[in-house]
């Protein structure tokens, strides 16, 4: 069956991934940007919800820039908590499932073991905490709803760690990555491919699963240790001559205005169980770095 699906911040690196194979699957994909639909335009989200009447909505969209949102407050809110809350008012109008994408910044990063999807949140930045704000409105508004929180993201199209460290190998001998923050990196297309597993499978009319799940990348890793597999790829597909030197640092050492978790590891037991969905295997993804490198 045809599926209709209206998918906000569709330029995005998750967006990019969810239009590619949301078509390839024959889906019926409404695709907006910022341009063509600001989510926070209350009456604009309204009119194209119910206008298209998706059966599905999936909101790629937000405020990403980490530091940045440290003082752009009102736009990291109104992109995160507010755009999100006007779409699960238009999903729960029209009948629509809503699949919103959430992250491990959410968590304090204190706890000892992995994150599971109910222990308490104690964002450290506004970043985090306006996301946390998004995930309460799409629970409050849409009954059908989905939230994947996902961590340390990054694909082909797009700003992301990689991509900064491979220009970075560009310009410097050596540099320094903080070790002492650990996590799962987390390719894009398979973000994409889990929520479009998960989309299909919540249309069932037996589905009652609804709520938070935890999808990253394995093995655990520390951004220290994400950036020497990515130089050491990139040598052996001999896009580096030579990988600059990568200096192991803690995070007092790399001030940035807003603290990041040290543990952002989470635990992605409960998406394998309901959808069997497995965590994103990060280094296969690392296979082709050649679009990651930079222009
Ligand atoms: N990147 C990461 O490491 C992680 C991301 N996540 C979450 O995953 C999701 C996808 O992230 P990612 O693909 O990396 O994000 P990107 O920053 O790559 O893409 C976000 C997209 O949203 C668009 N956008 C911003 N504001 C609006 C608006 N008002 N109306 C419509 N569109 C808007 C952006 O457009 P423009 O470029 O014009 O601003 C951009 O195209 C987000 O929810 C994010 O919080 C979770 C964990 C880690
Ligand atoms: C560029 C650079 C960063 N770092 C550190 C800073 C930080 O602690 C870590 C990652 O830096 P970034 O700024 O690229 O990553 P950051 O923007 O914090 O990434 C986060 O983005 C948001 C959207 C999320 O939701 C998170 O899951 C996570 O992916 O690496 C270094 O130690 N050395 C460097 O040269």
């Amino acid at each position: 069956m045809t599926r209709k699906l209206l998918l906000t911040g569709a330029k995005g690196q998750v967006g990019c991934c969810l239009l590619q194979q949301a078509s390839a699957l024959g889906w019926y994909v409404l695709a907006v940007d910022r341009d063509e639909l600001d989510i926070t335009d209350k009456a604009a989200v309204s009119l194209a919800v119910t206008e298209f009447k998706p059966d599905i909505i999936i909101n790629a969209a937000a405020h990403t820039a980490v530091d940045k949102a440290e003082t752009d407050i009102d736009a990291s809110y109104a992109i995160n908590r507010d755009g999100p809350a006007y779409l699960a008012q238009g999903a729960q109008q029209v009948g629509a499932l809503l699949l919103h994408i959430s992250t491990d910044y959410v968590f304090a990063g204190d706890k000892d073991g992995l994150y599971v999807e109910s222990d308490p949140v104690d964002p450290q930045g506004v970043y985090g905490a306006s996301k946390l704000a998004g995930e309460q409105a799409v629970a409050e508004f849409c009954e059908r709803h989905l939230i994947l929180r996902t961590a340390w993201v990054f694909g082909e199209q797009g700003n992301n760690f990689v991509k900064t460290m491979l220009r970075l190998a560009s310009q410097r001998d050596s540099l320094g990555v903080v070790a002492d923050q650990v996590g799962g990196p987390t390719y894009a297309g398979d973000i994409a491919s889990a929520l479009l597993t998960m989309a299909q499978r919540a249309l069932q009319p037996d589905f009652k699963d609804w709520g938070i799940y935890h999808f990253s990348g394995e093995p655990h890793v520390s951004w220290h240790g994400f950036a020497c597999a990515i130089f050491a790829a990139a040598v052996s597909q001999q896009l580096l001559t030579q990988a600059p030197r990568v200096n192991a640092i803690a995070t007092t050492d790399y001030p940035t205005p807003a603290k990041r978790p040290a543990n952002s590891r989470l635990d992605c037991t409960r998406i394998r169980s309901v959808f069997g969905i497995a965590p994103s295997a990060w280094p296969a993804a690392l296979t082709d770095l050649s679009p990651y490198m930079p222009a």
